[in-house]
C-alpha cells in the first residue's frame, strides 16, 4: 500500500482578526514539516506539534500549494491513474480558496495569482497534452452533496418537467464492480481550459453558500469536480489503445462548531448534516487506520462517493486547512488530529486498464443510440421530452401513486372514526392535562434545579477535559522519554555484550589461575608434610639433646655441690685454725700482761732494761703475729680466688649449656 499524502495549510489572519489583534497560537515550520499549536492548560503553555508530508504557512502562495500537492498527481492522472485531492478543515479556513481560488478573473488565458488548485490543474493537463500533441478526449462533472442529497451543478437550469432540474436530487447507484455512480450525472465534453473555467464558474455559482459568523461566504455543501481524460496510445504492434485517468477535486463543507458559527434553524440543520457526514468520514478513516473490521462507507453518501479514494485503488492527497487564531484552537486541534490520523491510511493505487479503441467506439455508439432515442422522443412527441422507457417508468410510478392514494383514502376513513373516539378521549384528557400542568410546574421547578446541577457538572466536565489534555501531553512526553530510554537500553545492551565478552575472557583466566593455584596447593601440601617430618626429627633431636644437657647439668650441679661442700669444710678448718691462733695469741697477750705487772712489782730499778726487753719481746711478738696474720690473709685470698675461679668457670659452663639449648630450640 501507499500512504495517503497529507498536506497542511494555515491561512493568514483575516482583516477582522488583525483589527482586533487576535492572538496567534499556530507556528508552521515548513522546512521541518511541523505545525505547533500553543495550548494554555491550567496557566501552563503546552505546545503540541504535528508532522505532515508538507506544511504551508500563512505566507504560502497558491502556486506553492499547486506545485507540491497537485503537479505530481496530474502526472499520475495522465499515466492512467485515478487521483483525488480533497480539502478538509474547519469552516472559514480556506478550503474553497485553496481548491477554487480567491475569485480573481482569468485574463487572456492567464490565471490570476489567487487561482486555486482546480483551475491550475486544468491548465497544466491541457499544457501537457498539447505539448505531447496527444489525441485525447476530456469530460468534466460537478457534483454537490447537500443535506445528504446529490445535485448536478452542471445540469441545465430550465426543464419542462421541473422548475429547477439542477436541484433535483439524484440517485447514487452501485456499479456492480464495488464502485458507485450517480445516475444521470451530466458529463460535459471539453476541449479547452477556458471552457472548463466557465463550467467551474457556472457550477460554483450554484453551490449553496451562506453567511455565517465565521465566513461571509461559507460553502454549506460538499462538492466534487471530476475530470476524466481518455488518451490515445499506440502499442508497438500498431494497435490503438485508450488510456483513462480521472482527477477528483473535492471541496468539503467546513466542520463547524454550531454555536460559534451562529447557525440557527435551517443553518443548524445544515451544520448538523455536514458534521454528521464528516463524522462518518472520520469513522471510516479511524477504521482504516486501526484495521478494526467493517469500514462504515455506507453510512453516508460522502463516504460512499469517496470510497475508492480512502483505502481503494486511487492515489489520494488531503489538504487540511487551519486558521492561526486562538479562537479557533479547539477546532484546529481537532483538524490536526484528524489529518494526522489520516496519514496512516494506505491505498493500493492501480493504473486503469487500457481499452482497445474499437471497444470504446462500441461503447460510444451505444451512448449515441441512447441520446438519439431521447432526441427522437423529444422531436416526435410534441411536449414530451422523455424517452419511452422513462415514460413507462413514470406511468408505473403514477399507477403505484394512485394505488397508494386509494389506500390513503381508506386509511383516512378509519382515521375519522378514530378521531371521534379520540375527541372523547381528548375531553377526558383535558381534565387530566389540568392536573398535569400543575405537575408540570413542579417538574419545571425541579428541572431548573437539575439545570443548575447540570451547569455544575458541565464545569466539572470542562475541568476533567483539561486534565485529560494535560495527561495526553504528559503521555506524549513519556513516550518521547521512553524512546530515549529504549535508545539508551540498546547502547547499554551493546556495552553489556562487550562486558560479557570481557567477563568470559576473565572467567577463562580465573579458570587458568585456579588450576595454577591447585598445583601450588599440591606443592605447598607436599612441602608442608616434608616440613612436618623434618620438624618432628628436629624436635626429637632437640628433646634428646635437652635431656642430655639436663643430665649433664645435673651431674655438674652435683659436682659443684660436692666441690662447695669440700671447699666449705676446708674454709671451716681454716677458720678454726685462725680462731685457735687468735685464742692463743690473746692468751699469750694476757700472759705478757701478767708478766709485765710481775716485773713491775719485782723491780723498778731495772725498769729501763726490762722495758727494752719487753718492747723487744713485744715487737718480736708483733712481727710473729703479723706474719701469722699475713699467712692467714694469703690463705683466705687464695681460697677466695679459687672459689671465684670455680664460680666463673661454672658460669661460663652454664652459659654455654644455655646457648646450646637455645640453638637446639630455634
Ligand atoms: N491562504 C489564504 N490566503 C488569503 N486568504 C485566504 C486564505 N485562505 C482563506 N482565505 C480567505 O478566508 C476566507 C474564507 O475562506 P474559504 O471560503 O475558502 O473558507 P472555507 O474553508 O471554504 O470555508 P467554508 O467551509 O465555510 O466554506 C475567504 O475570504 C478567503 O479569501
Amino acid at each position: 500500500g501507499v500512504n495517503i499524502q497529507v498536506l497542511l495549510r494555515c491561512r493568514p489572519l483575516s482583516k477582522e482578526e488583525l483589527s482586533i489583534n487576535t492572538p496567534v497560537v499556530i507556528t508552521c515550520n515548513e522546512q521541518r514539516r511541523e505545525v505547533s499549536a500553543a495550548q494554555n492548560i491550567a496557566n501552563k503553555q503546552i505546545d503540541r506539534t504535528f508532522v505532515f508530508d508538507k506544511v504551508f504557512g500563512p505566507k504560502s502562495k497558491q502556486q506553492d500549494v499547486f506545485n507540491h500537492a497537485v503537479v505530481p498527481l496530474v502526472g499520475e492522472v495522465l499515466d492512467g491513474y485515478n487521483c483525488t485531492i480533497f480539502a478538509y478543515g474547519q469552516t472559514g479556513t480556506g478550503k474553497t480558496y485553496t481548491m477554487e481560488g480567491g475569485g480573481g478573473k482569468t485574463q487572456d488565458g492567464e490565471l490570476p495569482s489567487d487561482a486555486g488548485v482546480i483551475p491550475r490543474a486544468v491548465k497544466r493537463i491541457f499544457d501537457i497534452l498539447e505539448a505531447q500533441s496527444a489525441e485525447y478526449s476530456m469530460k468534466v462533472s460537478f457534483l454537490e452533496l447537500y443535506n445528504e442529497e446529490l445535485t448536478d451543478l452542471l445540469a441545465p437550469d430550465e426543464s419542462k418537467f421541473s422548475d429547477d432540474k439542477s436541484k433535483k436530487p439524484m440517485a447514487l447507484m452501485e456499479d456492480g464492480k464495488g464502485g458507485v455512480f450517480v445516475r444521470g450525472l451530466e458529463e460535459e465534453v471539453v476541449s479547452s481550459a477556458s471552457e472548463i473555467y466557465k463550467i467551474l464558474e457556472r457550477g460554483s455559482g450554484k453551490r449553496k453558500t451562506a453567511e455565517t459568523l465565521l465566513n461571509k461566504q461559507s460553502s454549506r455543501s460538499h462538492s466534487i469536480f471530476s475530470i476524466t481524460i481518455h488518451i490515445k496510445e499506440c502499442t508497438p504492434e500498431g494497435e490503438e489503445m485508450i488510456k483513462c485517468g480521472k482527477l477528483n477535486l473535492v471541496d468539503l463543507a467546513g466542520s463547524e462548531n454550531i454555536s460559534r458559527s451562529g447557525a440557527r434553524d435551517g443553518r443548524a440543520r445544515e451544520a448538523g448534516e455536514i458534521n454528521k457526514s464528516l463524522l462518518t468520514l472520520g469513522r471510516v478513516i479511524n477504521t482504516l487506520v486501526e484495521h478494526s473490521g467493517h469500514i462504515p462507507y455506507r453510512d453516508s453518501k460522502l463516504t460512499r462517493l469517496l470510497r475508492d479514494s480512502l483505502g481503494g485503488k486511487t492515489k489520494t492527497c488531503i489538504i487540511a486547512t487551519i486558521a492561526p487564531s486562538v479562537h479557533c484552537l479547539d477546532e484546529t486541534l481537532s483538524t490536526l488530529d484528524y489529518a494526522h490520523r489520516a496519514k496512516n491510511i494506505k491505498n493500493k493505487p492501480e493504473v486503469n486498464q487500457k481499452m482497445m479503441k474499437s471497444a470504446l467506439i462500441k461503447d460510444l455508439y451505444f451512448e449515441m443510440d441512447r441520446l438519439k432515442q431521447e432526441l427522437y422522443a423529444a422531436r416526435e412527441k410534441n411536449g414530451i421530452y422523455i424517452p419511452g422507457e422513462q415514460y413507462l417508468a413514470d406511468e408505473a410510478e403514477k399507477k403505484a401513486m394512485s394505488e397508494k392514494l386509494d389506500r390513503l383514502e381508506l386509511g383516512l376513513e378509519s382515521k375519522d372514526k378514530q378521531l371521534d373516539e379520540l375527541q372523547g378521549l381528548y375531553d377526558s384528557q383535558k381534565v387530566l392535562s389540568a392536573d398535569l400542568s400543575d405537575k408540570l410546574q413542579t417538574l419545571q421547578k425541579k428541572m431548573q434545579e437539575t439545570e443548575c446541577a447540570l451547569a455544575v457538572l458541565e464545569e466539572k466536565y470542562m475541568q476533567a477535559n483539561n486534565t485529560i489534555k494535560e495527561k495526553e501531553y504528559l503521555i506524549e512526553n513519556l513516550l518521547k522519554t521512553e524512546k530515549v530510554l529504549v535508545h539508551e537500553a540498546h547502547t547499554l545492551r551493546s556495552e553489556l555484550e562487550n562486558t560479557t565478552d570481557d567477563l568470559s575472557g576473565l572467567f577463562s583466566k580465573l579458570e587458568r589461575k585456579g588450576k595454577i593455584e591447585d598445583a601450588n596447593k599440591n606443592i605447598v601440601g607436599h612441602f608442608h608434610s616434608q616440613l612436618t617430618q623434618d620438624m618432628d626429627i628436629l624436635h626429637r633431636n632437640i628433646s634428646t639433646s635437652v635431656s642430655q644437657q639436663e643430665s649433664q647439668l645435673k651431674v655438674l650441679e652435683e659436682e659443684m655441690q660436692s666441690f662447695i661442700t669440700t671447699k666449705g669444710k676446708v674454709a671451716g678448718g681454716l677458720q678454726n685454725q685462725v680462731r685457735e691462733m687468735k685464742e692463743s695469741f690473746s692468751s699469750r697477750i694476757t700472759e705478757l700482761h701478767g708478766f709485765a705487772s710481775e716485773l713491775n712489782l719485782k723491780s723498778q730499778l731495772s725498769s729501763e732494761k726490762l722495758n727494752a726487753q719487753v718492747s723487744a719481746h713485744t715487737s718480736d711478738l708483733e712481727d710473729c703475729l703479723k706474719g701469722l696474720l699475713a699467712d692467714a690473709d694469703q690463705l683466705l685470698i687464695g681460697l677466695q680466688n679459687g672459689l671465684s675461679q670455680q664460680e666463673e668457670s661454672l658460669t661460663t659452663l652454664v652459659e654455654q649449656q644455655h646457648e646450646v639449648y637455645h640453638d637446639a630450640n630455634y
